[in-house]
């Protein structure tokens, strides 16, 4: 025992809570264990005339104690543990011996229904006849008090009896018994024999109510879980539609002979195939995945499934786990490329930058406290930190506090980096001018739509930081000044340009945004632009990535002359999916705006909107609809496929009480992919796309409600186009959400949506798809073209 803490309780010893002798405890600690846990008032009396139980659990006890002595390693934790199953196989036994005392189960009753009690209760039974034995117990000693091997089993095998009676004639998928009963399959193929270690009647019926009601739903859970079982299929033995015999035996152990106890005859429905191997390739995404397409450019054109690399403990995980997997999970080689990475080195450097930079504006307009803490009462609006009444609640400041280090801390929020040194701050505020020009970078790099600085997401449309602040302008600069190469693979030192060759190190968006940053400083000096990279870039990779770029390629300047040979044909696609807020704060223009310029609206985090406190003239629609009418065309927001907007719209997205959604009078139906409103789905085999699979739902719906959000990889339409020649290839099925400008691919990521088929012949759809745009994104919501029952499996026309 690890802290003595059972050897102070076997010697009661004065210090330890219970202070008694181990018999009282012991005697203590089953009655409350079997009164509390298992025993109604009424039925109390009848436990307490049965002294046999008491005498059983010393005689256990004892034993334990024995051991106890010999083993140090066992904890008391693990004696109660023992304790505690022995009371719940003992409440069991007194069931059976019509001792009602099963009014209250316990956790042991709640993992039995999760489906461990075989395992546990075999072992349980185990543990305590080997104990008895081994203390040389007198089993059957008297029929009364019988607590014999073959008495434990009996009562199991009754209760095995008792749920054969339910099935026998049923229509019972194999699946069911395989993971209801532990099925062994047997040499015959008309017979599967079943250990059946213990059901409780309670079990019986909720798994015969489960089965009715949700059979599609349990069975393919099912088929996912038998997938990820050892043992060999039960599927080769289940002939379709025949009635089988299935045997109860009764075996013990491993050792003892198993003897047939019960048979009963039930018909196996038809076999569900496992799941092929790609569904469980396919990675639930929670939101839509912005593909860095710029990695893409330098991948092989043929995409990789993910099957191709999965690893089998990665598809148990898989299969076992309920929350979604991340990429990371599928790929740890991958994980640097994921677009939720935060922290490349580039981040550090831009925001020290930014610290340094924000104190030093701070400072210009407001007194800096000693220790440069600048407290300041309002939100500045010359570096756009948020105004209040326009950002999340969580965001606001508590108690009034604005102090720079509280807003720092909300808005670098998980972020952990140094505060800018006073050297630093020093040396900027030697120059006034710089700092007016590092408050036109700050205005920039604060993102408004999630309320952060260079939140990688979503890129500013113009990073263009001011000239005046750097001296080595990068257009200014026509005949850059090149270093001497840096490193022995140096760009300079490579005499052909074969740059195409070459593949690069992950680009993330963070680090191309610096990229531009650094060209405008340093012009083409990869050298020295890969030494403030840290050289997570080499100059050889950002020399590669500005000639492949087209963007950068205008103002790069060619060494000697030097052109790109294979530049790729892929016309960069403007994807409209993901809105940026636009950059100025006066009146929008064609000129000054750039959401104007693109044909979008200002959302409520543009500057413009911020500033004109919502009377920007290009804003976006609100509604001022009475409840439950944004599903139709006198909706504005509705018309504009537009989502409703809590902040903005007057209709019943609007409603909150004490500050909290209430969702029971959260009534606006405009509002389902926001606020993640879908409905219950399940997946199973497909009424109508034989042999495949299809998307049901659980609950009924009226005509125009939110079922789901269509999630996936958001790709432009010339990586669409390449995904598709490639998924061709393999498979004749397709994932790929396409429609006008939305390019939605959903064959390795996505939603529940990518299961659902299209009605063919056979029926009318019940379903549309509509494009939904969302805090300016666009979305893809599958709304009720009708009342859906149901049950029903959800069919939408894929194009129209
Ligand atoms: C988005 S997937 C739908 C899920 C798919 N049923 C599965 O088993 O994974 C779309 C593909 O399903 C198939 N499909 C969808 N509706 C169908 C239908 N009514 N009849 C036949 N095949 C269909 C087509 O191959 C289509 O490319």
């Amino acid at each position: 025992m690890s802290d003595g803490s059972l050897e102070k309780l076997l010697q009661g010893d004065s210090h330890h809570k219970f202070r008694r002798t181990p018999l009282q405890v012991l005697k203590e600690l089953l009655e409350e264990n079997l009164s509390a846990r298992l025993l109604s008032a009424e039925k109390r009396k009848q436990f307490e005339k049965c002294s046999f139980l008491c005498d059983f659990v010393i005689t256990v006890w004892d034993e334990i104690h024995k051991r106890c002595k010999n083993d140090p390693e066992l904890e008391e934790a693990n004696v109660l543990r023992i304790l505690d199953q022995s009371a719940f196989l003992i409440a069991s036994f007194l069931k059976y011996k019509n001792f009602e005392v099963f009014e209250k189960a316990g956790p042991s009753l709640s993992m039995s229904l999760r489906g461990l009690e075989g395992d546990f209760l075999h072992q349980t039974v185990n543990n305590i006849i080997c104990f008895l034995r081994a203390v040389g117990v007198k089993l059957q000693e008297t029929p009364e008090h019988d607590i014999s091997a073959e008495a434990i089993w009996e009562f199991l095998s009754s209760a095995s009896m008792a749920l054969l009676k339910e099935l026998d004639g049923q229509k019972v998928r194999l699946e069911y018994l395989f993971e209801t009963f532990s099925v062994r399959q047997s040499d015959s193929v008309s017979e599967a024999n079943v250990l059946f270690y213990g059901i409780l009647e309670r079990r019986i019926s909720l798994l015969k109510k489960v089965i009715e009601e949700n059979r599609r739903k349990f069975m393919s859970r099912f088929a996912d879980l038998t997938a990820n079982r050892q043992y060999v299929s039960p599927f080769r033995v289940a002939p379709e539609g025949r009635t089988i015999s299935v045997a109860f035996s009764e075996k013990f152990s491993k050792n003892t002979s198993s003897k047939v106890v019960a048979k009963t005859a039930v018909t196996v429905m038809s076999k569900i195939e496992r799941l092929p191997y790609e569904y469980f390739t396919w990675v639930p995404l929670k939101t839509n995945y912005k593909v860095n397409e710029i990695d893409l450019r330098n991948e092989p054109i043929s995409l990789p499934f993910l099957e191709d690399n999965i690893q089998s403990e990665i598809y148990t995980k898989l299969l076992k786990q309920n929350s979604p997997l991340v990429e990371s999970d599928l790929f740890p080689q991958n994980a640097n490329r994921m677009n939720t990475e935060r922290f490349s080195l580039a981040d550090k450097v831009r925001f020290d930058f930014l610290c340094t930079l924000t104190l030093l504006i701070l400072e210009k307009n407001h007194s800096v406290s000693a220790d440069h803490m600048c407290t300041y009462s309002s939100v500045c609006p010359e570096t756009y930190l948020p105004l209040i009444g326009t950002v999340p609640k969580n965001l606001l400041p508590i108690n009034g506090d604005t102090t720079a280090e509280f807003l720092f801390s909300r808005l670098f929020e998980g972020r952990n980096y140094e505060r800018p040194t006073v050297q630093k701050l020093d040396s900027c505020l030697n120059n006034s001018e710089q700092a007016q020009d590092l408050g036109t970078v700050l205005r920039k790099w604060f993102c408004r739509k999630c309320y952060t600085y260079a939140c990688g997401e979503h890129l500013p449309t113009e990073v263009s930081l001011p000239q005046k602040f750097f001296n080595l302008a990068y257009e200014a600069n026509a005949t850059p000044v090149l270093s001497p190469p840096c490193l022995n693979g140096c760009v300079f030192n490579v005499e052909a340009p074969s740059w195409y060759g070459v593949r690069c190190h992950v680009w993330t968006n963070e680090d191309v945004v610096a990229f531009k940053s650094f060209l405008r400083v340093f012009g083409n000096n990869w050298c020295d632009i890969a030494t403030v990279f840290f050289q997570k870039h080499s100059c050889y990779e950002c020399a590669f990535f500005a000639e492949s770029n087209s963007s950068f390629r205008k103002k790069a300047t060619k060494k000697n002359g030097q052109r790109k040979k294979n530049q790729s044909n892929r016309n960069s696609t403007v994807i409209i999916m993901d809105h940026i807020h636009c950059s100025h704060d006066d009146d929008c223009n064609s000129e000054n705006c750039s959401c104007k310029k693109q044909e979008l609206k200002c959302e409520k985090y543009c500057p413009c909107y911020l500033l004109s406190q919502g009377n920007c003239r290009n804003s976006s629609t609100c509604c001022f609809c009475e409840n439950g009418k944004c599903l139709n065309g006198q909706c504005p927001c509705f018309i504009e496929n537009r989502e409703c907007d809590p902040d903005r719209c007057s209709c019943f997205a609007r409603l909150r009480k004490k500050g909290t959604w209430d969702e029971s009078i959260y009534t606006c139906k405009n509002i389902g992919i926001r606020t993640k409103a879908h409905k219950r789905l399940f997946i199973a085999r497909s009424d109508y796309h034989e042999g495949g699979w299809g998307l049901f739902i659980t609950e009924p719906v009226e005509k125009h409600e939110f079922i789901c959000e269509y999630k996936g990889e958001l790709v432009s339409l010339d990586e669409c186009e390449r995904r598709e020649k490639s998924y061709q290839a393999m498979t004749d099925m397709t994932f790929v959400f396409k429609r006008g400008e939305v390019y939605i691919d959903a064959t390795r990521k996505g939603g529940k949506a990518r299961f659902a088929n299209e009605p063919g012949t056979k029926a009318l759809p019940n379903c549309y798809s509509r494009y939904k745009r969302t805090m300016g994104d666009i979305r893809v919501g599958i709304y009720a073209d009708r009342n859906i029952q149901a049950g029903e499996e959800i069919l939408f026309k894929y194009e129209c």
